[in-house]
């Protein structure tokens, strides 16, 4: 296996620059090792050494959408972006509830090679929310599935739920839930408030989250069992999580990149790259969700990165289908809102995009000290760089990008699965 020296990097972005010597997967050196005859190097120069990131939340469309997303491509938005471990969900056509398909999505991951595709088996049999899936075989298959999650739908039968969170306390897997109480979201097209009242939007009410995650913790508290939750969207939320915590149930909690710096104030716009589940929330909640990233209420970001084809979106509002690209973007927009505000540092970061998620999820080789003798799953940033998003230009097939034109700051420069070069200066491998 090849040799690469990484030259003048700051791990976490402090102290002094360091040279790097990664051989044989993992970080050999680190100080100022000499470079060994033919090793590759690359200039570090300003940049910011992390751990690489992982995505406890990604919808890779595979099998039965290829026309939005494969595991080809994005494995390759996921390189791009600095993950080195995405979890792909369920929520594919056929659904991920059975082996077959988790293995499936497995083996493509490990095929192509670019990132640890983890599948996410689906909670219940063909998402429908009435019976149990076999969650068992799932994790017990080669694909050794770890978390479970019916997103895109919720498991909205609290026997049900109670019942997943039993089994997998037994399993030693997480369930991940999309929090959505599905008899307060009927016909729901946008963040229930007043932009979407005089839109003539109908409205998605903070409660229909809020009740579940609330009831979900309180299941979770009696049945001993651990309870992750989907992409936060509401200030109400924080408070229930901060509640839970407090009184020691084992509660996590992702936000995604959208929900941090966008807000239902792109209602105005018509457009329905805007449409997302759960919505765009207000300022004041979005306000809130970076705080509580900040002080750690919410345990890290995951992109909930979901393709859609043109078809499903450039369409009236109501027809189109909720969902926003975010593999590639995630980086910037938390730079953006966390790190240019002085909400997070660079050790924030790794904390949010790669240590909390990888300790979630329970990989015991992504989220590592940058240390002498670690994997070395790397991502390196260059946190001065800016670039202007364009949807076309991303990895994804689709380009449902709700950042188009926008300029954003922090640019990935590398990424190392491995101690192998996934993804360079904008390029795969
Ligand atoms: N987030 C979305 O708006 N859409 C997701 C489903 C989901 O995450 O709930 C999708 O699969 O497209
Ligand atoms: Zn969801
Ligand atoms: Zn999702």
């Amino acid at each position: 296996m090849s040799e690469i020296l990484i030259k003048g990097a700051r791990r976490y972005g402090e102290g002094d620059p360091v040279d790097v010597l990664v051989a044989d997967g993992v970080l050999a050196e680190i100080g100022s090792p000499a470079a060994p005859e033919g090793c590759e190097v690359l200039d570090a120069a300003g940049q910011v050494l992390l751990p690489g990131f992982v995505d406890l939340h990604t919808h890779l469309r595979e099998p039965g959408r290829e026309d939005t997303e494969t595991v080809e491509t994005g494995s390759a938005a996921a390189a791009l972006g600095g993950y080195t471990a995405v979890f792909a969900m369920a929520n594919t056509d056929p659904v991920a509830d059975n082996a077959v398909i988790v293995e499936h999505v497995w083996r493509r991951g490990r095929e192509i090679g670019l990132v640890d595709v983890h599948p996410v088996g689906a909670v219940t049999v063909g998402l429908r929310g009435e019976r149990l899936a076999e969650l068992g075989t799932m994790a017990r298959s080669e694909a050794g599935v770890r978390m479970f999650s019916d997103d895109g739908h919720c498991v909205a039968d609290p026997l049900i739920m109670r019942r997943a969170l039993e089994y997998s306390t037994a399993l030693g897997v997480v369930v991940a839930q999309h929090a959505e109480e599905p008899r307060l979201t009927v016909g729901a097209q946008a963040h229930e408030g007043a932009r979407a009242a005089r839109l003539g939007y109908s409205g998605w009410p903070a409660s229909a989250e809020e009740s579940i995650v609330a009831r979900d913790c309180i299941l979770a508290r009696h049945a001993g069992a651990r309870l992750h939750v989907c992409h936060v969207s509401t200030a109400g939320t924080v408070d229930v999580l901060s509640w839970a915590k407090d009184r020691g149930t084992r509660v996590s909690a992702e936000v995604t990149p959208h929900h941090l710096l966008l807000t239902d104030e792109r209602l105005a716009t018509y457009d329905p790259v805007n449409k997302v589940n759960p919505p765009l929330r207000a300022e004041d909640d979005a306000e809130r969700l970076r705080q509580a990233l900040a002080d750690g209420v919410v345990d890290c970001v995951a992109t909930d990165h979901a393709p859609h084809a043109p078809q499903d979106k450039d369409c009236e509002w109501a027809a189109a289908r909720p969902g926003m690209l975010g593999l590639q973007t995630a980086l910037s927009v938390v730079a953006r809102t966390m790190v240019r505000t002085g909400l997070l540092d660079w050790r924030g970061v790794a904390r949010v995009m790669s240590e909390r998620p990888a300790e979630i999820a329970g990989l015991p080789d992504q989220g590592r000290p940058l240390a002498e003798g670690e994997p070395a799953n790397l991502v390196l940033v260059d946190p001065d760089a800016e670039w202007t998003v364009r949807g076309p230009e991303l990895a994804s097939i689709a380009a449902n990008t709700p950042y188009e034109g926008m300029r954003l700051p922090a640019v990935v420069t590398a990424t190392l699965l491995r101690g192998r070069i996934t993804a360079r200066e904008g390029k795969i491998g």
